[in-house]
């Protein structure tokens, strides 16, 4: 039987942080984020809906999308988020439920599901169990800020467009607290794997 673990957290609190421990270790990791990128790639049916959406002038010369000028138009505009969530939603969701089909029929004891918006989304229904990555909303907008080199009022704009990270915790079957160093991170993450016995990584 796989166990399907679903992944989430609120922007940079650190759910690829620990998606990327769980692939060292040895389990398959299905990344929403990737999916999202692959379906826009040049030629995709996804890009042509958000340039009929958003226009031309979100292309860069060569034909990719222009991520950073999309983040900024949706992240300070929810009707435009909405739509650009309402166009790219059957393609993500259909690909991660592929993805994780494929790993049912391979036989995975294991696999995590890393979905920023997964309680958004409603993704929860398709998961055995949900870990949420946490921390203080503090902090989360320290990291974002520092990763993405935006201002503060940038970030806080990121943060308004989900979930708030303290509402993701409340609903969480299991907590990751991300606040401290990333080995104690790593620390917690074993723990999760020793308890659920079956899947205890092999290195240990
Ligand atoms: C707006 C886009 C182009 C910005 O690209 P960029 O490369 O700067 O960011 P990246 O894709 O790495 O996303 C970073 C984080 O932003 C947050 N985020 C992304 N999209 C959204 C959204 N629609 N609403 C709220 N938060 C979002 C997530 O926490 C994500 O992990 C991109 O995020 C996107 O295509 N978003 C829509 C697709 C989507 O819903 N992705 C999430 C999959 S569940
Ligand atoms: N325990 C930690 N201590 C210090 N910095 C950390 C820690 N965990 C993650 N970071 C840093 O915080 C930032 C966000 O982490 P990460 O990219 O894993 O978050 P994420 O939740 O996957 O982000 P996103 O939602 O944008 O995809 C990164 O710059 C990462 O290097």
């Amino acid at each position: 039987m796989t166990k399907v673990v679903g992944l989430t957290g609120g922007i940079a609190t650190g759910k690829s942080t620990v998606s990327r421990y769980f692939s060292e270790v040895g389990y398959p990791v299905i990344d929403a984020d990737i999916i999202a990128r692959e379906v826009v790639e040049p030629g995709e049916p996804g890009l042509a809906q958000v340039v009929a959406y958003f226009g031309e002038s979100i292309l860069l010369e060569d034909g990719h999308l222009n991520r950073k000028r999309l983040g900024e138009i949706i992240f300070n505009d929810s009707e435009k988020r909405r739509k650009l969530d309402a166009i790219l939603d059957d393609e993500i969701r259909g690909e991660i439920s592929t993805r994780i089909e494929e790993q049912v029929k391979l036989g995975a004891p294991l696999v995590i599901v890393d979905i920023p918006l997964l309680y958004e989304a409603h993704y929860d229904e398709m998961m055995d169990e949900i870990i949420v990555v946490g921390l203080s909303e503090k902090i989360q907008l320290e990291r974002l800020c520092a990763r993405n080199k935006l201002t503060e009022e940038e970030g806080l704009a990121r943060l308004a467009s989900q979930m708030p990270i303290s509402e993701k915790i409340k609903l969480a079957d299991v907590i990751i607290d991300n606040s401290g160093t990333i080995p104690e991170t790593y620390q917690q993450i074993d723990q999760w794997l020793v308890k659920n016995k079956k899947i205890k990584p092999s290195h240990m």
